[in-house]
């Protein structure tokens, strides 16, 4: 264990309490965000698609309640960052009529577009073409996608239809999605508190009942932790089954396209599923998502918290007890559930040293004068001080992270890259191809606004399968007493995505998934 760093972090999680009497001085009073009645969002994009293409619904008034509810919560959320709700309404007119002139049928569609019809939101990072492509970031304001990243088009050509993009945090570094550009995103179940990040404006659409199936992206935790914090599902797939280009930020670094992965958001698991299917179908991996999943011959282990928590918050008792109810759900299968006991004493540091050190690292703090040669630090944090730094506190925070030098020496580097080399061999041993571990996504519900950036290393509970490459999903377990969403996450080994999905599907029907905020 490094001492320097579980310090700082130590310093840093005990901060919050000196600043949390100012958040409250200045707070902002709890808005109300208006209830679903529209039961067309009652919906999934599954049933939705098949209405569609059955004739029972039309595609055009799917889109249009969409967008009626997107304007009914937006103003309160602030999570949608450009829209082309005209353009899709166009699109859901036209996929009407060729459904009624008999252009398409209901056999043909299922197979070759299975998401015909249905609206789709998207993270800002991730192109859509004609929209705002900015990352968060103010100095690239005005920047536009010249075409759909292939995720994205993936979904198109199945048929959804993109609504709107939504906020993120600058360069998508970090757990609020707040920026200099957009402003900060509120969560639905309490609007004094952040939607996560950096899928921030996905997870709070989705929560609020504002959008059916949402794509995210995820390199230490992006979609999970905003999926935990709106009460959703999210799925931070194997890498590489899903493509990654037309995102911002992007590196050609190998280790980086390892670590970042696209994925879909959701309100039903069913929609992960069909979602999933589509965006991967060109992986070249066979994934058997359609293959049923032999429940009562799964190992299902928990693990509730890492153990050795100096320097990373405890895990709060009601995200425990998820962790608990949910593997023990699995009792009832015949599962055999057992404790997950592995050391994770040095996992923090293995995580620190790993993921700053990845090669060809993206910029943090952005020059568009010279993408190679990358902003001064402490010239940048002087004139934050002033108010005058395009760059944000957390930019800037993570920046100052990037020199792991300041924690450890390159032997020490080394000596935990190693660390985590033998971790991964214990978790790969452990779970095989057949299990699954049902732990944390995050050690707390949703945060107040400004509070994650003293929490960073409660990504730990995520960033370790974006490094090892394990697939995982977040999937909601309810309401805890203060009305906020708890969930948990279900991680498998690479490629068995099946997995995680068939549990997080079972878990939706013991446990109810997406519960909407009360009003
Ligand atoms: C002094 C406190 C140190 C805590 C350090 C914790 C270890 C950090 C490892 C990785 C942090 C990456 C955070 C980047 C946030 C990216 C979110 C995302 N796009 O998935």
């Amino acid at each position: 264990m490094d001492w320097l760093l579980r310090l700082v972090a130590f310093l840093l999680m005990k901060t919050v309490f000196l600043v949390k009497p100012i958040h409250w001085l200045l707070r902002k009073k709890r808005l109300a965000v208006p209830p679903v009645k529209d039961p067309i969002i009652n919906l999934s994009a599954t049933t939705l698609a098949r209405k569609i293409r059955e004739r029972e619904i039309s595609s055009e008034h799917v889109v249009e309640a969409y967008i009626k509810r997107i304007k009914e919560v937006n103003p309160i959320l602030n999570a949608v960052v450009e829209d082309r709700y005209e353009d899709a309404l166009r699109e859901a007119r036209n996929c009407d009529k060729r459904i009624e002139t008999g252009e398409v049928n209901a056999i043909r569609l299922e197979i070759e577009q299975p998401l015909y019809g249905v609206p789709l939101t998207v993270k800002e990072s991730c192109s859509v073409k004609g929209l705002n492509y900015t990352g968060g970031c103010l100095l690239r304001k005005g920047v536009k996608a010249d075409s759909d990243g292939l995720a994205v088009e993936a979904l198109r050509n199945a048929g959804a239809i993109p609504l709107c993009v939504t906020n993120t945090p600058e360069l998508c570094l970090g757990f609020e999605a707040n920026n200099y550009l957009y402003g900060k995103t509120n969560n639905p179940y309490d609007t004094r508190r952040t939607s996560g990040g950096s899928s921030g404006g996905e997870g709070a659409l989705l929560g609020a009942g504002a959008s059916v199936i949402g794509v995210g992206s995820d390199i230490a935790g992006s979609i999970r932790i905003p999926a935990l914090f709106n009460g959703i599902f999210g799925h931070k797939p194997t890498p590489g089954i899903i493509p990654i280009r037309g995102h911002f930020p992007f590196s050609e670094g190998k280790l980086f396209q390892q670590y970042l992965v696209i994925g879909p958001m959701a309100r039903y698991c069913e929609d992960l599923y069909l979602a999933m299917k589509v965006m991967s179908a060109n992986c070249g991996t066979n994934l058997q998502l359609d293959e049923p999943v032999a429940l009562n011959k799964l190992n299902v282990f928990y693990m509730e918290d890492a153990g050795q928590t100096v320097g990373v918050p405890k895990v709060d008792e009601d995200i425990k007890r998820a962790v608990t109810n949910a593997s023990s759900y699995f009792k009832g299968y015949g599962c055999n559930v057992k404790r997950f006991n592995v050391d994770m004493r040095d996992a923090l540091e293995y995580a620190l040293s790993t993921f700053f050190t990845m090669d060809e690292m993206p910029q943090l703090l952005l020059n568009p004068d010279d993408p190679k040669k990358e902003k001064n630090l402490s010239w940048a944090v002087v004139k934050s001080l002033f108010g005058l730094s395009p760059y944000t506190r957390t930019a800037l925070y993570l920046r100052f992270l990037k020199d792991v030098k300041v924690f450890m020496n390159d032997k020490k580097i080394s000596h935990y890259k190693e660390q985590g080399k033998v971790l991964r061999e214990n978790f790969m041993k452990i779970l095989g191809e057949d299990n699954v571990l049902v732990c944390p996504s995050y050690t707390s519900a949703a945060l107040m606004h400004n509070e994650t950036i003293f929490n960073m290393s409660s990504v730990l509970y995520c960033v370790l399968f974006n490094l090892w490459g394990f697939p995982s999903t977040q999937v909601p377990m309810g309401l805890n007493k203060d009305g906020l969403p708890v969930g948990v996450q279900v991680v498998a080994m690479p490629n068995q995505d099946r997995l995680c999905l068939a549990v997080a599907k079972e878990l939706e029907k013991g446990f109810g998934g997406w519960i909407p905020f009360a009003a």
